[in-house]
């Protein structure tokens, strides 16, 4: 099991990441995501000994890495992916995965569990860039690694290419039953990919949990707003139960036992219905999602949230609505913040 414990990284006297803690369990695919700039590719790079560490210690099971204690790369039984596929495009599909394999079996597993039998002797510039990154991750399972590091393995391929690649990429590290880290911009790859999520801001670790739980009950408000679509209502909160303008809910305190809050809303907690009379909210923009539409309301009391409702409901800027909580999971709710 992989697990890192204090780590910083320095580039300079530029403190990049900071008191970093993270295991990853046999089998596990951790996910990390956060804005750009945030740290996530140096982590890899670091974990993969390219670059050296300030602080803290990396241990593998087999090897430990610590400010003071290197560890070549090659030593670290690493496996990479990365965003421009790193291919040797001199060599066929068949060579790239068997390059320095002493024996070619697990390259021969690879090639045809990942679909690349009829590419074999190909050259990578032939390939698209779905199969060229299943080439590359051929190349990598075959030298059979103790954990794969992905950086934005997706990036570079379309949308339509990246939905089918990314389970074929879960579904191949789970074969393969080696554990993961793997780094994305993408929130909803992340949450819907990975066993676990782990949320960077700034070189630092928000949260670290199940994908449920990172979007369901974020540890902060950064956290809830990175990972998807979040808008706020205050509201009380008391006894496992909040109370808002739009109606109640059951509810979780993050950061607080009852008093004044914040409610977490995501737009599927919100009902948005279409009425004549009792109307509290109006719409302020639509955005057509092909299967439902998400919409913005703003209420009376000038708080806008969001609603998403199927594409069959049809709704305008300036339309009046009625939205209430619809909800029997529990909303976090948050301190509310001094004004
Ligand atoms: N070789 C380097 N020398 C100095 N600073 C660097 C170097 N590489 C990265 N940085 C800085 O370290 C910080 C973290 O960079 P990193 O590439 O890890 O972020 P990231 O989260 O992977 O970003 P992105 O999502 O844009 O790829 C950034 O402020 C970046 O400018």
């Amino acid at each position: 099991m992989l697990s890192v414990s204090q780590l910083s990284i320095d580039y300079g006297s530029n403190r990049v990441v900071s008191d970093l803690n993270l295991s990853l369990g046999n089998n596990e695919i951790l996910m990390l995501v956060g804005p750009t700039g945030c740290g996530k590719s140096t982590i890899l790079q670091a974990l993969a000994g390219l670059i050296p560490i300030s602080e803290g210690e990396i241990n593998s099971g087999k090897w430990r890495a610590t400010p003071k204690i290197t560890v070549p790369a090659e030593k670290r039984s690493v496996g990479m992916v990365f965003q421009d596929f790193a291919l040797f495009p001199h060599l066929t599909v068949q060579q790239n995965i068997f390059f320095r394999l002493k024996d070619t079996s697990p390259g021969e597993h690879w090639i045809k569990l990942l679909g690349l039998d009829e590419f074999r002797n190909k050259k990578p510039a032939t390939l698209s860039g779905g199969q060229k990154q299943r080439v590359a991750l051929a190349r990598t399972l075959a030298h059979q690694p103790d954990f794969v590091l992905l950086d934005e393995p997706l990036s570079n391929l379309d949308a339509a290419l990246k939905d089918m690649l990314r389970w074929d990429i879960r579904n191949a590290l789970k074969a393969a039953g080696v554990p993961a880290i793997w780094v994305t911009h993408d929130q909803e790859e992340a949450l819907s990919v990975g066993d676990r999520v782990g949320v960077l801001q700034g070189g630092k670790i928000q949260q670290i949990d199940t994908p449920e739980r990172c979007f369901s009950m974020p540890n902060n408000r950064f956290v809830a707003r990175f990972l998807g679509e979040a808008s706020f209502i205050s509201g009380q909160f008391s006894q496992g139960q909040a109370t808002t303008s739009i109606g109640n809910a059951p509810a979780h305190g993050v950061d607080c036992e009852s008093g004044d809050v914040d409610v977490l809303l995501r737009p599927d907690d919100v009902l948005l219905v279409q009425s004549s009379v009792g109307n509290n909210g109006e719409i302020i923009w639509v955005r057509f999602e092909g299967g439902s539409r998400l919409c913005a309301i703003k209420l009376a009391c000038g708080t806008v949230v969001t609603s998403r409702v199927s594409h069959e409901i049809v709704v305008n800027p300036g339309d009046a609505v009625h939205v209430s909580l619809s909800t029997s999971h529990p909303l976090a709710v948050y301190k509310q913040l001094a004004q």
